[in-house]
């Protein structure tokens, strides 16, 4: 496989201006009310995307995903390091970029797809069909300015794949489309990649990372901490979002109860086991039963706790999950350490890598302590099915003589 983009030690900063305060301008002496800031949206980014391949580019909100992709496309120039890029290149960056808000939408395939690269004979030939895809003909003739949000996107993204590109870029803005287009987007990327074509992809659509991409890049401030299988990155950037989850908890907790009158209690062990005896990350085979034990250590003694468990596929979706009181189980004042044990016999999971996730929370539902990924274990098929569950479906013959 060939290098398509090639980047190296690739930094981009931007200066933001920042009002000053009437303490920092009497301290100054400034007369100015503004004063700038260095703000460094990309670091030393080194990243090599081969040819036939698909990448996403996932992270926090400002973490530079953007950014990157503009760079990439060429929009953006970098402050160090270089963007290198082999082939034709056609971008859905974001909203409206590319398109004159005054020019019409016919006017505006052509300046676009001129600037992608086709010449006029070529666009003639394609204006058909990128008007047809669109599904917009009713306003073709209309300037872009008082289009909506979706019917640019509409027009930008099917010129886009119009242009016989080798790389497409596409950011987040495929989401402003309604249900059927972005259906018909997806599958439009499908058949690029069946072609052989490199799509480069932010989103926050993780379940789509894992759908489509062979690759995920995690970006966080500005830097790439995660380059990957899409399944080890989303695990990773689930686990990071948890994380900033309970931390932003904590802060919340901290202002609206200032001497923490929330008890502290949280999960100190997990560990799951096959019914076999297999511990660590068990792999079940022919519906064998999963043990999950649990330990959960509190700093005071708390009455009526709940402890829930769920059963999360590799895209993060839970595809089981219950609590001690949908059981009706009994679970006794917690003391300062407490050990359990859920015993989930004859499982009808289909054949694939699953985690186990637990929380607490008190009879109100506020939640004291969850632990997204706590354990990992693996379902083994048999061969005979695709899919979260296990049936057992009999076929059997009505008429074989209809012919
Ligand atoms: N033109 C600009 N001027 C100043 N700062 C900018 C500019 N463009 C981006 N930034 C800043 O750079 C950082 C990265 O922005 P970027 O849009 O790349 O993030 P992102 O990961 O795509 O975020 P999101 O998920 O919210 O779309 C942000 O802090 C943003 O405010």
């Amino acid at each position: 496989m060939t290098t398509v983009v090639q980047i190296e030690d690739l930094s981009k900063h931007f200066v933001i201006r920042k009002e000053k305060s009437l303490k920092e301008r009497v301290v100054n002496f400034s007369r100015s009310k503004l004063h700038k800031e260095e703000f460094w949206a990309l670091r030393d980014i080194n990243l090599e995307i081969s040819s036939g391949t698909t990448v996403g580019l996932i992270g926090p909100n400002g973490s530079g995903k953007s950014t990157l992709l503009k760079m990439i496309g060429g929009i953006l120039q970098p402050d160090t390091g270089s963007v290198k890029i082999r082939g034709r290149l056609a971008a859905l960056l974001e909203l409206g970029a590319g398109f004159h808000p005054d020019l019409t939408g016919r006017e505006n395939v052509y300046l676009n797809a001129s600037i992608l690269g086709l010449s006029r004979v070529q666009i003639d030939k394609y204006f058909d069909a990128i008007v047809d895809f669109s599904g917009i003909e009713k306003f073709i003739d209309t300037q872009v300015k008082f289009y909506s949000s979706g019917m640019y996107v509409r027009l930008a993204f099917s010129v886009a794949v119009h242009v016989d590109p080798d790389i497409l870029l596409v950011d987040e803005v495929l989401a402003v489309g309604d249900e059927p287009f972005q259906r018909k987007c997806l599958e439009r990327i499908r058949q690029f990649q069946s072609e052989g074509r490199t799509i480069v992809l932010v989103t926050h659509g993780l379940d789509q990372v894992a759908e489509f991409c062979d690759r995920a890049v995690v970006l966080e401030k500005g830097h790439i901490v995660t380059d990957g299988s899409p399944r080890t990155a989303l695990r990773l950037l689930r686990a990071d979002f948890e994380e900033a989850r309970q931390e932003e908890r904590e802060r919340a907790l901290e202002v609206i109860d200032p001497g923490r009158a929330l008890p502290r209690a949280q999960f100190t062990g997990i560990a799951l086991a096959s019914e076999s005896g297999q511990t660590g990350h068990p792999v079940l085979t022919g519906g064998e039963g999963l043990f999950i034990a649990m330990q959960i250590e509190s700093e005071r003694t708390l009455p009526d706790c709940i402890i829930e468990i769920g059963i999360a596929n590799p895209l993060g979706v839970v595809v089981y999950a219950t609590n001690t009181k949908m059981l009706e189980a009994q679970v006794p004042p917690l003391g300062s350490v407490n050990k359990y044990n859920v015993f989930v016999p004859k499982q009808h999971l289909g054949e694939g890598d699953y985690s186990v996730q637990v929380g607490l929370t008190l009879a109100d539902g506020t939640e004291l302590h969850r632990v997204p990924e706590a354990g990992q274990f693996s379902v083994d098929g048999d061969g005979r099915a695709r899919g979260f569950i296990r049936l057992d479906p009999r076929f059997s013959v009505l008429d074989a003589n209809a012919v």
